[in-house]
């Protein structure tokens, strides 16, 4: 028998019973769920990551849909006991859905949502911050202040890079990709080398229109090129940001070789998954190439680093925060809540996933559709006509 694990309920009484594995920012998301019937259960357990048991008990015989968190395994064993107690709905608080194996979701027939856009700007921010962080030493700076060894202005200290002009290098130019290359070219006017395995058209069109802005007021214009291969972008670019999803294809994406490839004083940037850099090359690399930095928000094996990581003044490291801003994190509430909603309601699936602020006004009732379900397709769900 699984170990009870502590909850909050909220409308004892509802029809649908539905649990969310950790609180969440906002209070739209419980009213929502509250107003639509459902009997809302939130695990309080004061656990940072719960483990399968702790889920299984939280799930129990009778659940209708659970919102779960990013840092959860979702497998076999949690579809299965989900489909046992009726449930027929699953939702990430997140956009990256690696810890959701979905092909066994698909044999249990349960829908996986995630919360695709609320996050992006939220996330290039991040990245940006990162990247600013990384050229300008700002960490290294802030701890020599603190620790009162400023003397006074000296020509050579905390001398960085200068972002203007360079080349910003962007591998997985999606939503969150593509909204930070436009962040780096147009507040530091970088030219844009990426690699994607699809053609990021709107954010080549935005570049060719920026340049041409640039060129009419007299001023050098940016550039942009789809690289053939991720190497040419490791090659060329002096700050690399990092957007792909982790799966097969981008484990390790960066390892020692690709590392080697690099501008001895280039700023790599990641805040899409941890384990697409492999850490233990990294922190090598780190070692041996002093001007060479990283600005990093995910880890291999989060919440540890790997070792020797923490003692590199060439790394900025933040704990897994690029997506944290309050209207992000309760949009992304509202967007995960509304994806098991609309699956126990029987609504349709929203159209485009890329188009999800409808849903996130306050102000307004949200349409009667599942924003962001990822197995729909296979699970034959209808689409909204909204
Ligand atoms: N650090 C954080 O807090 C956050 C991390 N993320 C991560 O960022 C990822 C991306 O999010 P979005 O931009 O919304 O997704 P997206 O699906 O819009 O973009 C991902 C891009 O990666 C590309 N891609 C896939 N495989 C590739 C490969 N082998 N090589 C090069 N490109 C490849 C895709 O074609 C796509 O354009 C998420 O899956 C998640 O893991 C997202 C939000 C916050
Ligand atoms: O959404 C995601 O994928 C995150 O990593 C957290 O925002």
């Amino acid at each position: 028998m699984a170990k009870p694990v502590q909850i909050e309920v909220w409308n004892p009484n509802g029809k649908y019973r539905v649990v969310s594995t950790k609180s969440m920012p906002g209070t739209r998301w419980i009213n929502l769920l509250i107003e639509q019937d459902c009997r809302l259960e939130i695990c309080t357990e004061k656990k940072t990551i719960l483990s399968v048991e702790d889920i299984l008990a939280l799930i129990g015989d009778r659940c209708d849909g659970v919102i779960g968190q990013l840092t959860e395994d979702w497998g076999e064993t949690l579809f299965s006991a989900l489909s046992r107690a009726g449930g027929k709905a699953f939702s990430n608080m997140a956009v990256g859905y690696n810890n959701v194996d979905v092909e066994a979701a698909n044999k249990y027939g349960v829908a996986v949502g995630n919360t695709p856009g609320v996050l992006t700007e939220t996330t290039a921010e991040l990245a940006a911050s990162l990247s600013l962080a990384a050229a300008r030493r700002i960490v290294e700076a802030d701890e020599f202040m603190r620790a009162g060894k400023y003397e006074g202005w000296l020509p050579h200290l905390f001398v960085g890079n200068l972002l203007k002009g360079q080349t910003v290098g962007v591998i997985g130019a999606g939503r969150i990709g593509s909204a930070y290359a436009r962040m780096m070219i147009e507040g530091f006017k970088m030219n844009l080398i990426y690699y994607d395995l699809y053609q990021a058209t709107r954010l080549e069109k935005f570049v060719t229109a920026y340049g041409q802005f640039l060129k009419a007021s007299g001023e050098q214009p940016v550039t942009w090129k789809r690289a053939a291969s991720m190497e040419e972008v490791l090659r060329e670019a002096d700050v690399i940001s990092l957007h792909p999803i982790l799966d097969k294809t981008t484990y390790h994406l960066v390892n020692k070789e690709r590392l080697a490839m690099m501008k001895k004083e280039a700023i790599l940037v990641n805040c899409s998954r941890g384990p697409v850099i492999d850490e233990v090359a990294l922190v090598e690399h780190l070692r041996e190439n002093p001007m060479f930095r990283v600005g990093l928000d995910v880890f291999e094996d989060e919440p540890y680093m790997k070792p020797g990581l923490a003692d590199m003044k060439n790394a900025v490291v933040v704990p897994h925060i690029a997506s944290a801003s309050k209207w992000t994190r309760e949009g992304m509430a509202t967007l995960a809540a509304l994806n098991v909603l609309g699956k126990i309601k029987g609504y349709p699936v929203w159209g485009n996933p890329n188009s999800v602020d409808v849903f996130l006004n306050e102000n307004s009732q949200p349409p009667a559709a599942c924003p962001s379900i990822i197995n729909s397709k296979t699970l034959g769900l209808p689409v909204s006509k909204l």
